[in-house]
């Protein structure tokens, strides 16, 4: 929270200050309102003295009516402080947290379990906008109790000191109290996290669980979960709640000690002393607001934390890149490459290998050997932790990251496609691909004619992640998405290994088409898919183990004849 009010001091200092101003019109007004009463008790047309002057009762009673309009407007110029406050924290929070996010690095982004940012951006901030409003309140109650406490003090110093050190009680008592609801909303955080993980799970595996008809299993661990954060959260709730009643009535017995004390020396100006009442018992209600806020802000504060840690986290590692602009992508060189996910043992390791302009690179391997993990080295969207990868002769760290994504393509195993039209996924937000290049894109990957087949052709809205559309054709949008770039280097990660045969081979037929101008780097299942490759590596448990010719490879590698063999390739 300190955080917050550091960054916004300026609007925080123009709160307080309307705030004691209000705060004192108010007081001015309630020691006014008292004389006149006090005046019409005693049948008297003066009021005062104060500061050494009486005015008339009618004189008084104009000059409240003024305090009262200026009070009005210093309430609305701090509503309005608030209002604006508020706003500029919740989209600030929210720019901040997707900003880092989105230009942290791809192992960063990765390792975030899916649904953690959106539980953040949403009900994280949610709770932050909320305490700033909380504590936008709290400073406007804050400086009326000052304002108040300071006229009660100027008015009668013994009685209001009296109140004042017995408010200091109050609050060094409830300390503990604060301390437990932070601990508390801590827990409550966390567990609102983990519910926000497993829902978001939940909404990916409604097939498979269906299928297996495991949703009870579901249902279980949903209700654990939001049991628990029910749970956390009512605890938070009931701890913050009390300590505004718990203030409350250990401030009445400040007053009653006030009281006290007046009745020990003595009561001095019956007008006085009614105004100090009145002062101290509203003081009373601006102090209660304090205590509901110091229990608001406490719980809200394990929140603030998360966004900020979180944005924090991402911020501390961001993608990587450079500024230099090499000639071309390629030749692209893996000089004894190495990659680690984890301090035991590498991925993938002595990966060194070359490939030129619009050369086709195989990749093969059994599963886990590190392939994707290749992948990734290449693209650049992972640093290899030793070893270097260099794009015609500069080392991929140091090249500009808008110069290298304009120029490299990559297709994943499961095309990924968003709500949007058929153009909206080919063109994927990058400027300057004009409706010529999207319809030569979508030919070159042989899915134009399954375009123009749909209702609105390429306007034609999918559904939700391309729900409306066969895999294979998913598929082929996707290749149509790497290619309406023009890339000089196209990765693909075992792009057809969830395809028929059919659509394996109008991809296949894409690729070929492309050999010779794109350089390729394609991995795959499929001993198939392979055949338009000039070169085929083998990665065998985290190993390059061999790069050559497919004729080659016949000859010198077991684990490319077996994979024909099992293949059915003679
Ligand atoms: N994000 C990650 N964090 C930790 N370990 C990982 C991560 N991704 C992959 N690995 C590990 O790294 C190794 C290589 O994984 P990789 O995905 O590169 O294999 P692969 O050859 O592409 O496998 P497949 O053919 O099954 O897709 C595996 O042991 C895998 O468990």
């Amino acid at each position: 929270m300190r955080d917050l009010v550091s960054r916004y001091r300026g609007r925080m200092s123009s709160l307080a200050v309307v705030a004691f101003l209000g705060g004192l019109l108010e007081a001015l007004f309630l020691v006014i309102v008292t004389g006149i009463a006090m005046a019409l008790v005693g049948d008297e047309s003066t009021i005062g003295p104060y500061l050494g002057q009486t005015v008339s009762t009618g004189v008084a009673l104009t000059v409240a009516a003024v305090v009262l309009v200026a009070r009005l407007a210093f309430n609305l110029v701090g509503v309005a402080i608030s209002a604006r406050l508020t706003a500029d924290v919740t989209r600030d929070q929210r720019q901040v947290l997707s900003r880092a996010y989105l230009q942290a690095s791809w192992a960063v982004q990765q390792a975030e379990p899916s649904g953690r940012l959106q539980e953040l951006l949403t009900s994280f901030v949610t709770r932050v906008t909320n305490a700033v409003q909380t504590l936008t309140n709290a400073v406007t109650a804050l400086l009326s109790l000052v304002a108040f406490l300071g006229t009660g003090l100027f008015l009668d110093p013994l009685s209001t000191g009296a109140v004042l050190v017995a408010m200091a009680v109050v609050g060094a008592v409830l300390k503990p109290v604060r301390l437990r609801i932070r601990a508390r909303a801590a827990a409550s955080a966390r567990a609102n996290l983990d519910f926000a993980d497993s829902v978001s799970e939940l909404g990916s595996l409604g097939l498979e669980m269906q299928t297996y008809g495991v949703q009870h299993r579901f249902t279980r661990t949903i209700d654990d979960l939001s049991r628990e954060a029910a749970a956390t959260q009512q605890r938070v709730q009931f701890l913050a709640g009390t300590l505004a009643p718990v203030y409350m009535v250990m401030a009445y017995a400040a007053v009653l000690a006030g009281v006290g004390v007046l009745s020990l020396v003595g009561f001095g100006d019956m007008a006085v002393i009614g105004a100090v009442m009145l002062l101290m018992l509203r003081s009373l209600s601006y102090g209660q607001q304090l205590a509901a806020a110091s229990g608001t802000l406490t719980a809200a504060a394990p929140f603030l934390k998360g966004v900020r840690d979180t944005a924090q986290r991402y911020a501390a590692a961001p993608a990587g890149g450079g500024d230099r602009v090499p000639p071309s992508v390629t030749p692209l060189v893996a000089t004894e490459v190495e990659f680690a996910y984890t301090a035991d043992r590498p991925a993938l390791s002595a990966a060194s290998f070359r490939i030129d302009t619009g050369e086709v690179l195989g990749v093969i391997g059994p599963s886990g050997a590190g392939k994707s993990t290749l992948a990734q080295l290449v693209l650049g969207v992972r640093e290899p932790t030793s070893g270097s990868l260099t794009a015609s002769g500069v080392d991929l760290r140091e090249v500009d990251r808008v110069w290298w994504s304009a120029r490299v393509a990559f297709v994943a195993q499961e095309a990924l496609l968003f709500t949007g039209t058929v153009a909206e996924n080919i063109r994927f937000f990058r400027e300057g691909i004009d409706d010529a290049a999207l319809r030569r894109a979508a030919t070159a990957a042989n899915v134009l004619a399954d375009i123009e087949a749909l209702p609105r052709g390429f306007d034609a809205h999918l559904g939700e992640r391309g729900s409306q559309l066969s895999g294979g054709q998913r598929q082929r949008l996707s290749i149509a998405r790497a290619l309406a770039g023009s890339p000089q280097l196209l990765v693909l990660d075992e792009p057809t290994s969830a395809l028929d045969g059919q659509s394996e081979a109008l991809i296949r037929a894409t690729l070929r088409g492309l050999r010779g101008s794109v350089s390729i780097i394609i991995i795959a299942h499929r001993m198939s898919t392979l055949d338009i490759c000039d070169r085929i590596m083998v990665i065998e448990h985290g190993t390059m183990t061999s790069i050559d010719t497919p004729a080659a490879l016949r000859e010198n590698s077991e684990f490319y004849r077996n994979a024909l063999s099992v293949a059915g390739i003679s």
